[in-house]
């Protein structure tokens, strides 16, 4: 504990293990949201996603240990699989000056916190929007993260989107319902698009109304404080068009499959933290 010092929010420099998807939607949220600027944030990369990363100022190296050396905030965004071995590889310039971060699904903090060898860490299941300001993300903190490690991490990631703090016996869960989610709704609006398209709707068109309307109605569900129960029996109209299309849904068992949905990619979730 002795070398745990507190990491100033505005000058923080934060750097990502993992040049990925998720390591881009956060910086991208980040640099954007202006709560560090693009010279605070920083990754490694040898191939095509250097180009990605360079073009929002993000500063890449070559190798890992050039941004572990240069960074406050260690945020590792690699795949579950391999996290085990990028930590053990960076351990011997891991040290409690830095606090450490993993968005991988699957990975308990208790086996991130042995490889790295020290658990000033912070567990994170952030999502995609990220990218556009609208994440949801929830954090856990390790055994020797303080108060002020966790306010600057909610704050880093609060700047992206909304964040709860919860037990990470709940990341399984968490993991299938909001971090896998977006891919639900996007094959949704993707099908949606598709069915304006059958009903004889130009393609361009069609997208256009299923996306906004998917972002209309989440919009209403997180502002009016109505349950989403009441807010579909303001749509549907009695012997209406809604309630016929809601019949087909129920016919096909919509809710039931989105119940499994959530909870099979749970089941990954924990199926990973058993590798
Ligand atoms: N995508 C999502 O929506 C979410 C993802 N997560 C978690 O985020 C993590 C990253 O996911 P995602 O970004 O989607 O995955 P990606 O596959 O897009 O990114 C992983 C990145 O890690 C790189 N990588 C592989 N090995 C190493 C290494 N030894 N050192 C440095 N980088 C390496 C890969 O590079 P290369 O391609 O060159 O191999 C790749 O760019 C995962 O653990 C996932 O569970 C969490 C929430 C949501
Ligand atoms: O599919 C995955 O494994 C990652 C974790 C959550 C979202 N994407």
């Amino acid at each position: 504990m002795a070398n745990i010092t507190p990491i100033s929010t505005e000058s923080c420099k934060i750097g990502f293990i993992g040049a990925g998807k998720m390591a881009e939607s956060i910086g991208r949220g980040v640099i954007n949201s202006g709560v560090l600027p693009a010279s605070n944030v920083r990754t490694a990369h040898l191939g095509l996603r250097r180009t990605v990363f360079e073009s929002f100022g993000t500063k890449v190296f070559d190798q890992n240990s050039q941004v572990v050396q240069d960074s406050d905030v260690v945020i590792f965004s690699v795949k579950s699989q391999v996290v085990k071995d990028v930590v053990l590889q960076l351990r011997p310039l891991l040290s409690e000056k830095q606090l450490l971060v993993s968005v991988v699904a699957g990975v308990k903090l208790k086996d991130l916190q042995e490889w790295a060898g020290h658990s000033r860490f912070i567990r994170v299941m952030p999502n995609t929007p990220a990218a556009v300001g609208v994440a949801a993300s929830v954090i856990t903190l390790g055994d020797a993260a303080t108060k002020e490690d966790g306010e600057l991490i909610s704050k880093i990631f609060g700047a992206i989107g909304k964040v709860w703090t919860a037990q990470e016996k709940l990341f399984d869960a968490i993991t299938g319902l909001s971090a896998s989610g977006p891919a639900y709704i996007f094959l949704a609006i993707e099908a949606l698009a598709d069915g304006g398209v059958a009903a004889g709707l130009p393609r361009e068109l069609s997208l256009g109304l299923a996306s906004q309307m998917v972002l209309g109605a989440a919009s209403m569900a997180v502002s009016t404080g109505k349950h989403p129960s009441q807010l579909k029996d303001d749509v549907a109209s009695p012997g209406g068009t809604t309630i016929a299309g809601i019949h087909e849904l129920e016919k096909a068992g919509f809710r039931g499959i989105l119940m499994n949905a959530v909870v099979a990619a749970a089941k990954r979730s924990q199926e990973l933290s058993m590798n």
